[in-house]
């Protein structure tokens, strides 16, 4: 059976996310909006800087006297702090200002006092000769009156908010954010701080999962581990969908007998389970319950790891209008030789040493230990073999998380 594109997957996964029903929008302050996605574009009301003003402590002047400025000096006329309206400038005189103060009309140009002595009759002097308009921050350098500053779709980060506080923005329309159900499957999970029994293990996905949930500031419904009965599960997953917009699930999606979930969503909902060309994570399905998405990851928990950053992830963003939605990747050299080409596109647990990408442990997908010693994913394109020394990509997890 051949294995679906992981880009073609995520293709897929954009086109459903943005048709789902719009999302409500909210009304929130300025500090409150942090990575919350704009629900509408921004426009400025206001010219930033709203005055031409001094990028220096100094002296203002007007350009045709910096040639007495040089030779004599000149006398100083008045004393601009920020905060403060000048006077217009006295003609053949300086005004002392400050970093930030507005620059007097009739003035053009400043000079650092570092620039600048004051001569024995108390007039500034000019130490070297200075460009006319130098260290002067125009009105509008910034942001003109009716540009637009931010779109619809962008997530706002923390030099975007001071942005649209410099504009005097003080609240603001922000998509509602997501409401994410977690579930894990499989008899064999405990929690931690239970007794493990023979066979048994810790729930480590349900952690994994709410973490990467917790960083992108969704409402997460934390639904622990769904049990191996059909009429539970069932009555579980109502439960969420009438609470939930995404159910995500780990486990229980490949060809194993016991798939409870899979049985259920096939009778009660809608199931496409996807064959991925990615490593790990090669089960992969997208269904629905009573109308509410149900996305099912593997249950290996590096594979919930790499999905989730490079498919649930853009899901997440696109469906509360995100439109900036892919991976930082960059381009890095390898630090290793890569023995065998593969079938699938392989994202291995990486991390940087010395300028070069190098894996970061064992990359059996049942491992994390490697996933907790890495810095971030590297691609090995299906059918590639890197040498040391090429280009590889490398996808910093300070992109793939929050
Ligand atoms: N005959 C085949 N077997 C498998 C295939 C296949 O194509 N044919 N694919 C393999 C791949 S690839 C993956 S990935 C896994 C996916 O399996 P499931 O999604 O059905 O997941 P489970 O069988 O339930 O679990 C797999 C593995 O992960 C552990 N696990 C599950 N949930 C958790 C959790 N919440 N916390 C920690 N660990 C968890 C589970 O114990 C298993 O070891 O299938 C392969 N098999
Ligand atoms: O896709 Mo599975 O995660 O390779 O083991």
């Amino acid at each position: 059976m051949s294995l679906m594109p992981v880009e073609q997957a995520l293709q897929l996964l954009l086109e459903h996310a943005a048709s789902q029903p719009a999302l409500g929008t909210e009304q929130v302050s300025l500090n409150a909006a942090l990575g919350r996605i704009l629900a509408e574009p921004v426009e400025a009301t206001l010219d930033v800087p709203p005055w031409d003003n001094s990028a220096m402590d100094g002296y203002a002047l007007h350009s045709a006297d910096i040639a007495t400025a040089l030779e004599q000096g000149l006398p100083i006329s008045q004393r601009i702090t920020a905060g403060t309206a000048p006077a217009p400038l006295q003609p053949g005189t300086c005004a002392r200002i400050f970093t930030g103060a507005p620059l007097p009309e009739g003035a053009d140009t400043v000079e650092m006092q570092e620039n600048t002595q004051l001569n024995s009759n108390a007039l500034m002097q000019l130490l070297q000769p200075l460009t006319p308009g130098a260290n002067v921050r125009p009105r509008g350098q910034d942001i003109c009156v009716g540009s637009r500053v931010l779109e619809a779709g962008t997530r706002l980060r923390a030099q975007d908010l001071g942005l649209l506080a410099s504009i005097g923005i003080a609240e603001l329309k922000v998509v509602r954010p997501l409401r994410v159900a977690v579930a894990s499957t499989g008899d064999e999970l405990r929690e931690p701080g239970e007794p493990l029994g023979p066979g048994q293990i810790y729930n480590s996905n349900r952690y994994t999962l709410i973490g990467l949930l917790q960083a992108l500031g969704l409402v997460i419904i934390d639904a622990g581990i769904l049990p191996d009965d059909p009429e539970q599960t069932r009555a579980r997953l109502r439960a969420l969908a009438a609470q939930a917009d995404l159910i995500i699930t780990s486990g229980g999606v490949s060809v194993g007998e016991a798939d409870c979930l899979g049985q259920v969503l096939r009778e009660q909902g809608q199931v496409n389970l996807w064959k991925l060309a990615i490593k790990p994570g090669k089960p992969f399905t997208l269904g629905s319950f009573d109308g509410t998405p149900v996305i099912g990851l593997p249950g290996n928990p590096a594979a919930v790891l790499v999905t989730f950053v490079l498919l649930v992830k853009p899901w997440l963003l696109r469906r509360q209008g995100g439109t900036d939605v892919a991976p930082l990747s960059l381009s890095l050299p390898a630090g290793f030789d890569w023995p065998r080409a593969g079938k699938r596109d392989e994202y291995l647990r990486a991390r940087l040493e010395a300028g070069q990408v190098v894996p970061s442990g064992n990359q059996s997908s049942g491992v994390l230990s490697s996933a907790s010693q890495a810095s971030g994913l590297l691609l090995i394109p299906a059918g590639q073999t890197p040498r040391r020394g090429e280009a590889v990509q490398f996808l910093p997890f300070s992109g793939l998380l929050g």
